[in-house]
């Protein structure tokens, strides 16, 4: 593997907190130079955790983390040359937005018309030019982040981390953030690590998502990998939603397979563990993936519609007993959708997950 390949490194890294609290455990990730890689999991699971050893302001236990194939064990915060951006942007009240700004060249003790057309240049970029002598408590939350932003930039660092920057800010100004922070990584060509437990957010902005649960790496891949070819119980239901059945598998041809669901139906799906005829799975299939129809597949009764403007949720009750969502494009419901009507639901088989039923939900 190249050495852009390997830019930052995670090698068994570890952290353990007084009193035996298992922050991070084991924890192996290479992350390329230029990625946008996200750290994705409930509250708890040690992505802050990782995020902030990586930044030097937490050690690890044990392991090795290295820059560019630089290790970074002896080396301190802001020797690391990483920009940093956090929820709560952390900008000095005293300060107008331009010094803000050039704070991390002040203190590198920059050229004064060096830090000038700096600050000039990435105040361009976040799109604050008319806002440079202000204060940030005479700016809106959206125009602070995007000071804290420009900060982190100012001085050209290959790497920046950013812990939840759009937590504080409303959905609408959020998803424009979004897409604005996404554009500038594609403009700089600088690699960013960004904390978040919203799903929607990881899977919108990044290259590829690490998902962490209980201080580990449960899985990392692209948005459309993590999506599309959950590897576990746990991240079909972190990363999108998913109805999950379990049930005995009947037949295996290659990757395909058909399980007998507990419940009595026979369904098909894609393995995603190495498992053979007789062998426990749980079958996982989105919600927008159930088609329902007057003719095929198994039959069901509507529980619930719920109206969500753009999309309806229909709630299901088969005869088994078992209870399945279904999304359905607010345009496209069929008229004989109501409540209590019979119908029946299928999936196609490229669409469901046979998964390892056993470390699903174990606790760790
Ligand atoms: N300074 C600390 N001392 C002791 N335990 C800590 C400390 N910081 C974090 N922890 C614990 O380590 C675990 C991982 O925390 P961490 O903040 O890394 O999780 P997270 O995934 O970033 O969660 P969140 O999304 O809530 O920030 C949690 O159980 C947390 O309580």
């Amino acid at each position: 593997m190249t050495d852009a390949a390997r830019f930052v490194v995670f090698d068994k890294v570890r952290k353990t907190y007084p009193g035996g609290v298992h922050a991070v455990r084991d924890l192996d990730l290479e992350i390329a130079r230029g990625e946008f890689v996200t750290f994705l999991g409930p509250s708890g699971s040690g992505k802050t955790t990782s995020l902030m050893m990586l930044a030097g302001f937490e050690t690890p236990s044990a392991g090795d983390i290295t820059l560019n194939g630089k290790a970074l064990a002896n080396v301190p915060p802001y020797r690391r040359n990483i920009g940093m951006v956090f929820q709560n942007y952390a900008l000095f009240p005293h300060m107008t937005v331009a010094e803000n700004i050039a704070f991390p060249l002040t203190v590198r003790r920059t050229p004064r018309a060096e830090i000038e057309a700096a600050v000039l240049g990435v105040l361009d970029l976040v799109q604050l030019s008319g806002m440079r002598d202000r204060r940030p408590a005479q700016l809106s939350g959206g125009q602070q982040q995007r000071v804290a932003l420009a900060r982190a930039l100012v001085f050209n660092p290959p790497l920046v981390l950013m812990d939840e920057p759009l937590g504080a800010l409303d959905r609408q100004l959020r998803e424009h953030m979004q897409i604005e922070i996404k554009h500038i990584h594609a403009r700089l060509g600088v690699t960013l690590v960004y904390v978040t437990h919203d799903q929607g957010e990881a899977l919108t902005m990044s290259d590829r998502v690490a998902i962490f649960r209980d201080g580990r790496l449960e899985q990392v891949g692209s948005p459309l990998d993590v999506y599309e070819r959950p590897g576990t119980s746990f991240v079909a239901r972190f990363v999108g939603e998913s109805n999950q059945f379990a049930g005995t598998i009947r037949e295996v041809r290659g990757e395909a397979c058909v399980v007998e669901l507990d419940g009595g139906w026979t369904v098909p799906a894609m393995l995603a563990h190495a498992a053979g005829v007789g062998a426990r799975t749980i079958v996982s299939v989105r919600p927008e993936r159930i088609r329902l129809s007057a003719s095929e597949g198994a039959p069901a009764r509507v529980a619930e519609l719920i109206y969500h403007g753009d999309h309806i949720r229909v709630r299901l009750g088969a005869e088994s007993g078992q209870e399945l969502f279904v999304k359905i494009l607010s345009g496209a419901a069929p008229e004989w959708l109501r409540p209590e009507a019979i119908l029946r639901a299928a999936w196609r088989g490229e669409d469901a997950r046979a998964l390892d039923p056993s470390p699903a939900d174990a606790p760790r």
